[in-house]
This record gives structure tokens, sequence and C-alpha cells, in this order.
């Protein structure tokens, strides 16, 4: 089976929303699930962007640009390889979904789709995480939502359990097959 999913063409699917949507979660599944590698982009952001954060202190579009940069060279050392990848990454805004897009071909967003109040309490359950939960005004104010016109957008409603969304995927990952 593993051997079957290596055979199709690799692809990168970014999970991708606001903080405490559950990316991390979902995307370690997803990519278990697709036998894909994964990354986490929470590991590739400079210290300074950690500090920042865990200070309550939204980050820039300037902040983001080596960060997302290094993600985008994660990507494309997986590609190189034929290796398929699960990557988390907020992409909050469109433009920078847009530079992805303009460095990978085969490229697929998950967007987790929840209200205020639900990641707000999943945030305030978590423990041991530098990202608390008065940042997530901030996130939502930074969000651009996936339009209609984004059309390499999977939505996700993160009300489901884990289980569920990864079946979700699973499904409609293989009929939008790159
Ligand atoms: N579908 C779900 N149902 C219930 N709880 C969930 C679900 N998805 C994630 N969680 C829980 O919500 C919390 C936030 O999830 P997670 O850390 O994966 O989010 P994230 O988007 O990666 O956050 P961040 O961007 O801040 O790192 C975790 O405690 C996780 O266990
Ligand atoms: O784009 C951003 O504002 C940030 O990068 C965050 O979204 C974090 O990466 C992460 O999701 C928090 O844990």
């Amino acid at each position: 089976m593993a051997q079957e999913k290596k055979a199709a063409q690799a692809r990168c699917i970014i999970v991708m929303g606001v903080s405490g949507s559950g990316k991390s979660t979902v995307a370690q599944h997803l990519a278990d699930s697709l036998d894909a590698h994964f990354i986490d982009g929470d590991d590739l952001h400079p210290a300074d962007n950690i500090r920042k954060m865990a200070a309550g202190e939204a980050l820039t579009d300037q902040d983001r640009v080596p960060w997302l940069a290094r993600i985008q060279q994660h990507i494309g050392q997986s590609l190189a390889c034929q290796q398929s990848i699960v990557v988390v990454c907020s992409a909050l805004k469109k433009q920078y979904r847009d530079t992805f897009r303009q460095h990978t071909a085969a490229l697929t967003f998950v967007f987790l789709d929840g209200s205020f109040d639900v990641i707000a309490q999943r945030m305030r359950a978590r423990e041991n995480h530098f990202m608390k939960v008065d940042m997530l005004n901030s996130q939502f104010a930074t969000l651009e939502r996936p339009d209609a016109f984004e059309q390499d957008v999977i939505a996700i409603d993160v009300r489901e359990p884990v289980k569920v969304i990864v079946k979700q995927l699973e499904s409609r990952l293989a009929f939008s097959a790159v």
C-alpha cells in the first residue's frame, strides 16, 4: 500500500488556519495516513518570531518572510525527492498562499475553519504552547479567508473530531489528485 502511495505523483498539502485551529494535530495524522513527509512550520520560525509571539505580539509581513522561505525550501526538497509532504503553516494571507503557489505546482491547501469561540476554548485547554489565547484576535484579524476563486483549497469544519476530519480529507484529496 505504501509503495502504491509513493508511486503517485508527489504532492504538497499545506494545512492552514489560525493558531489553535488544529493544524499540527490534523496534519500529523494526515501525513501518517498518506505516508507523506511532515513538517510543522512552528519548528521553522526564527527564534525572534517565537519570542515575539510568546510575548503576545503579532508577527508582521516582514517577520514572516524568512519563515515562509524556510518552509518553501523544505517543500522543494521533499518534492525534488518525489516525496509527498504535509506542511503546517498558518498561511493567513492570500499573498502568502500565492507565493507558495508560484513555487509549487502540485499543491493543495486544507483550511481548518472554525469560530473564534471554539478555537479559543481549545487554546485555553492546551498546555505548554508559546501561543496564548490572547493572540487569537490578531490571528482572526490577519486571516484572509480563502474564497471560491482559490480552487485548490479544501475547507474543513474544525468542530468534527480529528478522525472524521482525516477521513474526509482522505476522500476529498483522492478526488483532487494532482
Ligand atoms: N478536531 C478537533 N477536535 C477537538 N480538539 C482538537 C481538534 N483539533 C485539534 N484539537 C485540539 O485543539 C488544540 C489546538 O490544536 P493544534 O495545537 O493542533 O492547533 P494548531 O493550529 O497547530 O495551533 P498553533 O498554530 O497555535 O500551533 C490541541 O489541544 C488539540 O489537541
Ligand atoms: O502567521 C502567524 O501569525 C504565526 O506564524 C502563527 O500562525 C504561528 O505560526 C502558529 O500558527 C502559532 O502557533
